[in-house]
């Protein structure tokens, strides 16, 4: 760098030269910027216009140290964006990538309060600095909420009465940057020209910035010897340019840089905004394409932490509505899973001469079964061919006969007794749990009658027992439900689900309001953002938790053995795996749609392969080794190990539940942190 080279450097407030930066590679590689050069003087009012896509958040994302150039120099308030020691990114330089990108859901009090801890001021200069500034920048009461206020008018007025400040405004409206002390015309990553508005006007003789503009860009298209021209013009303009600024230089001057559209509420199109200022460095500033570039600062960390609970407070109604969703899922679960069916329609055909067949049919549920009685089995399965019934109960003529024929000769019966005897079911299976329930309990009903007569006639009652008799169990109760076989992994995955769902919408809609990138610019780190999420999200977790088991335990009674607090602990820790799974997941995706449609997706092959609605032992045996490993499947069977058989956390296969879902969630922050390097 010459010395013309280090005096315009050193005299403008942003310096850039033969900047250049590309995304992606081969077919998808675009020039975001192609040799730009820039000259921002320090204090004023810098408008950058072009088209959509031509480079200005690029440009704007270089200058606070979001990203770096592939080559060329460029310089923010006298150093390298990101450079060691320097406070950009950090609190020499404010950033508005797009609308206002404030948290609308704070009052200014509220957002000077997050702000000024998030840079480790004290509580007495945070009271004063908002005092100042509420009087300074006629901003209404300290109260008002940011969602309501006219934020761009405010941002024009600072610089235009501080004289501390120099911004950057970017726009796609370009006769609105009339106002700003001096313009940079943009197209295709280049700058076309630049200079005050009213020198532009004359120089071009034109009467319009847009008309130089097309006109600059109908010779930047040709590519005609004119381009040259304007570019020597430009360089010879920055001569002129850096000569008055170096007049006018002094480095204690503050400067901002600003993206602009539609904002919220204000009729100015500006977006967003960059400012910068010379204040005391703190400390280095991170690299923000690094999820852990150093150690989280608590005070950081508590900023962000009580910035979130006051978003959360504002919205109290969503918030309950959290509080109770997975309540509510448990509940509906626990009241239309498992159960026995009930009312099930039953064709009943009794043919039989004697009393035993209505005796039996006595014996039948009245709660399970609804009896519609026939007089022919014809009738009778014409109505399961309807789907008026389920099955049809067939008892034939002789079954009083040849029944007790066959209780008093034993195995001297004949095959036709046998077969008198009998009662026959003639089923509708395209639903094999109703299927299943009728041939249960018809089978029951008929030892219970079978019982009752022996007992009458003076017999053994357990004389027609199956040679089959299962003894007390070992664990678990012999008419358990598979509503409590499904608990488990239902609490497990409401848990893992939720959090992973309202994570992933914290940290994208995070993104998206630009209000991430305005913390990293801010000196922030990713980490210390990704943990204040955590511990929100955490207390959100265990309010959900407490209510989910209260419903489970106390409301519906469903069996619990072992120790609570292992249960509790083991839900948590779950929970927290799914937070990690939705950090990575708005991680790899930038817009929200993406992120929760990634979310989504997981739900069903997640639930499906980690045997919670079905035992694992039924899937087939390649799947079974890739179900066992997944982050739901070790921990839904340890959870029901505890809760049903009362192991403890001392036993092998529960400690693996623990170990699994700990491994998961640190091996979604591994990926997350090398997702944030690659996509640097
Ligand atoms: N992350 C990215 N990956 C790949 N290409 C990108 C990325 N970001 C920007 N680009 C491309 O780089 C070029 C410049 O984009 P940039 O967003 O800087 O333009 P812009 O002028 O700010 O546009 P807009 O006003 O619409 O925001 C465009 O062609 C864009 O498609």
């Amino acid at each position: 760098m010459g010395d013309s080279g280090n005096r315009q450097s050193t005299s403008n407030a942003v310096w850039g030269r033969r900047l250049y930066k590309t995304y992606g590679k081969g077919k998808n590689k675009a020039n975001a910027l192609a040799g730009l050069n820039l000259n921002v003087p320090y204090g004023a009012i810098y408008g950058l216009l072009g088209p959509s896509g031509c480079g200005k958040t690029t440009l704007l994302r270089c200058i606070v140290g979001l990203l770096k150039v592939d080559s060329g120099s460029l310089l923010a308030m006298g150093d390298v964006p990101g450079a060691r020691d320097h406070s950009i990114p950090g609190p020499m330089v404010g950033y508005m990538p797009q609308d206002t990108s404030l948290y609308n859901e704070l009052s200014i009090k509220e957002l000077l309060l997050y702000y000024g801890r998030v840079h480790g001021m004290t509580s007495e200069d945070i009271v004063y600095r908002t005092s100042f500034l509420l009087d300074f920048l006629k901003l209404p009461t300290r109260d008002q909420l940011i969602g309501c206020l006219r934020i761009w008018e405010h941002l024009l007025e600072i610089a235009q009465s501080s004289q501390q400040t120099t911004i950057i405004i970017t726009t796609h409206y370009i006769e609105e940057a009339r106002q700003a002390d001096r313009v940079g015309l943009m197209r295709a990553g280049r700058m076309l020209d630049e200079d005050k508005p009213s020198n532009l006007l004359d120089r071009y003789n034109m009467v319009s910035l847009e008309s130089i503009f097309l006109y600059l860009c109908h010779h930047d298209l040709v590519g005609n010897a004119e381009d040259e021209e304007l570019m020597s013009g430009q360089f010879a303009l920055e001569s002129t340019m850096s000569e008055d600024s170096a007049v006018n230089y002094d480095a204690s001057k503050p400067l901002i840089a600003t993206e602009s559209a539609d904002a919220g509420g204000s009729n100015s199109s500006i977006y967003g905004t960059v400012t910068f200022e010379n204040i005391p460095r703190g400390r280095p500033p991170p690299d923000p394409c690094c999820v852990f570039p150093s150690l989280p600062a608590f005070r950081v960390i508590m900023a962000l932490v009580i910035k979130n609970l006051t978003i959360m407070k504002r919205s109290i109604g969503l918030l309950f509505f959290e509080f109770i969703i997975p309540s509510i899922q448990i509940i509906l679960f626990c009241l239309c899973i498992g159960r026995d069916p009930h009312d099930i329609k039953l064709a009943v055909v009794n043919n039989d001469l004697g009393p035993m067949g209505a005796t039996y049919l006595k014996f039948l549920s009245n709660t399970t079964f609804k009896q519609v009685l026939f007089n022919s089995l014809d009738h009778a399965r014409d109505s399961v061919h309807q789907g008026d019934a389920w099955g049809v109960v067939e008892i034939r003529p002789e079954f009083s006969e040849d029944l007790m024929q066959r209780f008093l000769m034993g195995i001297n019966v004949s095959t036709k007794v046998i077969t008198g005897s009998t009662v026959y079911l003639h089923l509708d299976y395209t639903s094999q749990q109703i299927s299943a329930v009728i041939h249960a309990r018809t089978l029951e009903s008929f030892q219970n009658f079978s019982r009752s007569t022996l007992a009458l006639y003076g017999f053994n009652t357990h004389y027609s027992d199956p040679p089959v008799l299962t003894t007390d169990p070992v664990y678990g109760s012999a008419d358990s439900i598979f509503t409590e076989f499904m608990a488990p992994g239902i609490c497990n995955s409401i848990t893992f689900f939720m959090a992973t769902g309202l994570t992933t919408l914290a940290f994208v809609l995070e993104k998206k309001e630009g209000n991430y990138e305005r913390n990293l610019v801010n000196g922030v780190t990713p980490a210390e953002v990704m943990l204040s999420h955590v511990i929100t999200q955490f207390l959100v977790l265990l309010v959900q938790v407490g209510l989910l088991l209260l419903c489970t335990f106390t409301i519906f009674q469903i069996p619990l053995e072992g120790n609570p607090a292992a249960v509790l602990f083991l839900i948590l820790i779950e929970g927290l795996c799914g937070m990690c799974l939705g950090i990575m997941i708005s991680c790899c995706c930038d817009k929200e749609t993406s992120a929760m449609q990634l979310s989504l997706g997981l739900v069903y092959p997640l639930l499906l392969t980690s045997g919670i609605i079905w035992p694992i032992q039924a899937v087939p045996a390649w799947l079974e080794y890739i179900s066992e490993a997944l982050p739901l499947t070790i921990a839904t069977d340890a959870l029901r190990s505890i809760m049903g058989r009362g192991w403890g956390i001392d036993h092998m296969f529960v400690w693996l539940g623990f170990v699994i879902s700990i491994g998961w969630a640190m091996f979604f922050l591994m990926v997350t942190a090398v997702i944030g390097r690659i996509k640097r």
